[in-house]
């Protein structure tokens, strides 16, 4: 039988409902359009996001997930992140818990560090896959590049309604620091057996600053907007990315922007017999930046910090130790029982902490 294509993302399942906003008028400083952006990124944290430039470096980094899936599982656990709370490398399908019971994930993903898409044919952190290699110049370095410089938009724009000295946010994210910044491609298989309460990719609020995420067709994520206790869909729109706060511009901006949590299940009904893939980067902030309140910086953060509920307090530890933590605690081969999946946590547990 042909392939017809992909089923249409279904009109009877909840979405999520979030604004779009044009990257073109956000890089004019358009007054119009960064309200929308302060909106959502104080509200919910999440976006559409449109007119980002070129679609050839996201169209070939989901071919390199295709040819690097495709490697035989041996040559791609060659490449594999370890198990101490590097992120780097290949993550196998079930190395990560979903839950506190220790189920396991069920995608596969690649991550290629910022640091070694920049100094490329260097070696900063780690090597890649041939697949990666292949695609370094024509494809990820373009990505890299491409990500960083919208991400680094959208942050000096926050950056300036927070009311911080200029540049204060892209100083922490400097490219020529160590860092967890990184591009990946997901693979989420088809057909699982689906039932609704499946998870592939466990709940989580990210661990860095900023993300720029690219869907198809398919859908699957999900979102829990703070004060929601229902997981909605964000249903991909072509040509649209996603883009969301985490942990440390929540940290940062003492909870004013909001990092939400997420997830992925299986693609909603008809869509369920696909693959499903994603085309992510996470910028995040140098590993020795300390994750705290820039209160001294801020007038508007420190009022929010004095306003605050009790109970909060600052976190003090550094982006690559807060990065560490979580990622080594949600791999199932250091799991030791339910204390292990909770140690993973970030700012979701407790939305004052910071
Ligand atoms: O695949 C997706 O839609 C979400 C990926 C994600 O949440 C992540 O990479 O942090
Ligand atoms: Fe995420």
């Amino acid at each position: 039988m042909p392939d017809v294509g992909p089923a249409p993302f279904p009109d009877d399942v909840p979405i999520v409902p979030l604004v779009v906003i044009d990257y073109g008028l956000i890089k004019r400083r358009e007054i119009s359009e960064i309200d929308k952006l302060w909106e959502a990124a104080t509200h919910s944290g999440f976006w559409y996001l449109k007119n980002y430039g070129p679609e050839e470096a996201i169209d070939g980094m989901f071919a390199m997930g295709e040819e690097t899936m495709d490697l035989p599982l041996e040559e791609k656990m060659k490449f594999t992140q370890g198990t101490e709370g590097r992120s780097f490398g290949y993550k196998f399908a079930e190395a990560n818990a979903v839950d506190e019971h220790g189920t396991p994930e069920n995608v596969e993903y690649i991550n290629i560090s910022r640091e070694d898409a920049l100094a490329w044919p260097d070696v900063v952190h780690r090597t890649y896959p041939e697949t990666v290699v292949a695609r370094m110049e024509n494809t990820i370095i373009p990505f890299v590049r491409q990500s960083m410089e919208v991400n680094g938009t959208l942050i000096d724009v926050l950056n300036d309604k927070l009311g911080l000295p200029e540049g204060t946010l892209a100083g922490k994210h400097a490219p020529d620091m160590h860092s967890g910044s990184e591009a990946r491609t997901i693979k989420s298989p088809k057909n699982q057996n689906v039932s609704d309460s499946k998870v592939l990719l466990g709940a989580h609020t990210d661990f860095g600053s900023l993300t720029f995420l690219h869907h198809r067709i398919i859908g699957g994520l999900q979102v829990m907007l703070p004060g929601s206790e229902e997981w909605k869909y964000v249903k991909p729109i072509p040509r649209h990315a996603i883009c969301n706060i985490g942990d440390a511009l929540h940290i940062f901006s003492g909870g004013i922007l909001i990092s939400s949590l997420h997830r992925v299940v299986p693609p909603p009904k008809a869509q369920a017999a696909h693959e499903r893939w994603s085309v992510v980067f996470h910028s995040r902030p140098g590993d020795h930046v300390v994750l705290e309140a820039l209160s001294e910086k801020s007038e508007a953060i420190a009022k929010a910090v004095a306003t605050a509920p009790p109970g909060q307090s600052s976190i003090g530890s550094t982006a690559g130790e807060w990065y560490a933590r979580r990622m080594k605690n949600r791999l199932l081969v250091n799991r030791k029982g339910r204390e292990t999946y909770l140690a993973s946590a970030g700012t979701e547990h407790n939305t004052s902490v910071y």
